[in-house]
């Protein structure tokens, strides 16, 4: 059974048919890359798979549980994270805790055991900060757990964006556009990253990135989208080889 099955996904805005039957298996410990043009879904896609829309037909499972119609907090809970286009962490707040806010959706401790600081409440911030610290440990970022995020250069703060995603332990982690404006230095070390973390923390990873290098380099399975609808599915090479694919996508 894969990870994620989703199957005959569509949404509507209005008379706009922003993705239409789309069919996607991802298998546990997949490296997967969502590609297609600009406007052609995918934001959506991922929107539709963490909860922030509901999908108008289609069924979404993740580890063959239906989540359609959940919230975005219980399929967070169900196993789902994701990093947006736009760099969205908490600027003025240290890297450490940026981490840890992610954490905090494992809270073993009542709430009142942190209001009144009982034992329990040291045990668990230790044990959160240590597990903060190893997570921004395999980002290299353990060096720079005090600075404010909003200090850190562009590059880690998008590493810092994963490292949050990936401390609220989910089975799937939706990357959107993971090497936005970096440098072709700082894309090849997050390509390292990347499939650093798969291997290291053995999770799935489905990722929408306009870097061709990127996409190819690391993914083992790519769906090619066009206007809401799936163009080709397949290995990298596969879909660079499809002429459709060349025509729709790359222009030539
Ligand atoms: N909330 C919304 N209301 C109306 N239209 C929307 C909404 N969200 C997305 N769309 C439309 O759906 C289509 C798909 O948009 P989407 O952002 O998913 O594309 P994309 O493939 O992620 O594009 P890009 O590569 O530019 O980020 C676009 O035509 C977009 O304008």
């Amino acid at each position: 059974m894969a990870l994620l099955e989703v199957k005959n996904l569509g949404i509507s805005f209005g008379g706009l048919r922003a993705v239409d039957n789309v069919n996607l298996n991802i298998d546990k410990g997949q490296l997967y890359g969502l590609i297609g043009p600009n406007g052609a879904g995918k934001t959506t896609i991922f929107n539709l798979l963490t909860g922030v829309y509901r999908p108008t037909d289609g069924t979404i499972k993740i580890d063959g549980v239906n989540i359609v119609g959940k919230s975005p907090s219980e399929i967070c809970q169900a196993g789902i994270a994701r990093t947006f286009q736009n760099i969205r962490l908490f600027k003025k707040m240290s890297v450490l805790d940026n981490v840890k806010t992610a954490l905090h959706n494992q809270m073993k401790y009542p709430l009142v055991t942190s209001f009144i600081r009982l034992p329990g409440y040291f045990k668990a911030e230790k044990e959160m900060n240590e597990k903060a610290m190893e997570i921004l440990k395999v980002f290299d970022l353990d060096g720079q757990a005090d600075y404010l995020a909003s200090n850190l250069p562009y590059g880690k703060q998008r590493k810092l964006e994963i490292a949050r995603g990936l401390a609220t332990n989910p089975k799937l982690l939706l990357l959107d556009e993971p090497a936005a404006g970096m440098n072709p230095n700082e894309t090849a070390e997050l390509m390292e990253t990347i499939r650093l973390v798969r291997d290291h923390y053995q999770i799935t990873i489905l990722l929408i990135e306009h870097d061709m290098k990127l996409v190819t380099g690391i993914c083992e399975k790519l769906l090619v989208l066009n206007f809401g609808t799936e163009l080709a599915a397949g290995t990298p090479e596969e879909v660079l080889n499809n002429p459709e694919v060349i025509t729709a996508y790359l222009g030539e």
